[in-house]
């Protein structure tokens, strides 16, 4: 079978069945729209695959500037979810969800019960998570309108907040860059670039910083720069970390970022970090290999959340569940490893392992 990663690209509603993120193989399966008059609740819910099970992925509340703009995310988000529990090896399908509006002014509790209710009407085919915008306070909340969902508070019942073990995987995984990059995964002094400081570029921070790395961050938002800085004294919050003199770009924010101008631009040696989708499209990758800069594909290095997610459905304790995500630097080793050896990007190793865990489930 051919797989292929999404591009960014901008599309209009008018033909939803040949819009281009629906349209690459395997193609999605069922997108639903959601709405809610009396909460204002505009969601759409994407599952793209559900060959190795359920489809999971969290949902992103985010105010897109138009409607064409929050379906391309979806199909793009739920698209990466099939890729990424395929390569953690979990028995999950790819889905993802995004709720158009504000967080800050459109989210009620009214509102999310609401979107339970969608997300219980599937049936199980789709399993809602936290993401962009939402938390396990959230879930909690969704949680009343449904059973269909993973990361409610622990007080409710879930595993609680999964940054901190996307944060891990991140971690983990840009120790193996690093080994194959400098010969060694000491991070003492590298000049780490971590472009967004929510949920989980804050917990990576933690752990860039005991590891002795050098930390510049990022974030438009002013109560999560300012968090930011009193938590951190020893980090630097700049306006732009895509400038700075870097040697580790790490996208802890939106998806696109990695664009040919910064790929022909950027000091760093390695990207790796949480963003889902970082490459504005697969071609990119050509210009990283040009400069030598390694890319760890986005969805192996931040999978700590799902497998934590997935962990819920399994009796696995913490540490087991902790050992797999800690088990990605191997992962991420392994992409890196079949890229060099068969000259290839790591995207291409990547979607190997995805192809290979697909056809044999068919
Ligand atoms: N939460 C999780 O466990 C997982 C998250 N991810 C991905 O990681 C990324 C971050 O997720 P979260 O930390 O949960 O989201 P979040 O909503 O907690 O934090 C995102 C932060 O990025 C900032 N931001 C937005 N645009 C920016 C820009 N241009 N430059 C710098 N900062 C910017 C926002 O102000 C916000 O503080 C997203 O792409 C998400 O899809 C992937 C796997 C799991
Ligand atoms: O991390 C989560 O809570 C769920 C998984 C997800 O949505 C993601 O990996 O992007």
């Amino acid at each position: 079978m051919t797989i292929a990663d999404a591009t960014n690209t901008a599309a209009d509603l008018t033909s939803v069945f040949s819009h281009p993120d629906m349209t690459i193989d395997p193609p999605h399966e069922q997108v639903v729209f959601c709405r809610d008059a009396a909460t204002g609740l505009r969601a759409i819910i994407a599952i793209h695959n559900t060959t190795l099970g359920p489809a999971l992925g969290g949902t992103r509340f985010y105010p897109y500037a138009a409607e064409a703009d929050a379906l391309g995310d979806v199909l793009r988000l739920s698209r990466g979810m099939t890729f990424k529990s395929a390569a953690a090896g979990l028995d999950l399908g790819g889905g993802k969800a995004v709720i158009i509006g504000d967080p800050a002014v459109d989210k009620t509790p009214e509102l999310l019960r609401a979107y339970g209710r969608f997300v219980d009407t599937l049936g199980g085919r789709y399993i809602t998570a936290g993401d962009v915008g939402t938390t396990s306070d959230d879930m909690d909340l969704i949680g009343e309108g449904t059973t269909y969902v993973a990361s409610k508070t622990v007080a409710n019942g879930g595993c609680g907040d999964t940054a901190p073990m996307t944060a891990l995987g991140v971690f983990s995984s840009l120790l193996a860059a690093a080994e194959r990059v400098w010969g060694s995964a000491d991070l003492t002094g590298r000049v780490v670039g971590v472009e967004g400081v929510g949920k989980v570029g804050t917990q990576l921070s933690e752990l860039l910083i005991a590891a002795g790395a050098t930390v510049l961050a990022a974030d438009p938002y002013a109560p999560a720069r300012e968090a930011f800085a009193a938590r951190f004294p020893q980090a630097t919050v700049v306006d732009d970390v895509r400038s700075a003199k870097l040697d580790v770009y790490a996208p802890c924010a939106m998806g696109g970022t990695v664009t040919d101008a910064l790929a022909g631009e950027t000091a760093a040696a390695i990207i790796c970090g949480a963003a889902n989708n970082q490459l504005v499209t697969p071609a990119v990758e050509q210009i990283l290999g040009s400069r030598g800069i390694t890319w760890v594909p986005d969805y192996i290095a931040n999978a700590g959340g799902v497998i934590q997610a997935f962990s819920e459905q399994q009796d696995w304790t913490f540490d087991q569940m902790k050992a797999k995500v800690e088990a990605l630097r191997e992962r991420a080793g392994h992409v890196l490893d079949t890229a060099s050896s068969k000259h290839i990007t790591s995207g291409d190793a990547a979607r190997l392992i995805v192809a290979e865990r697909l056809s044999s489930a068919r």
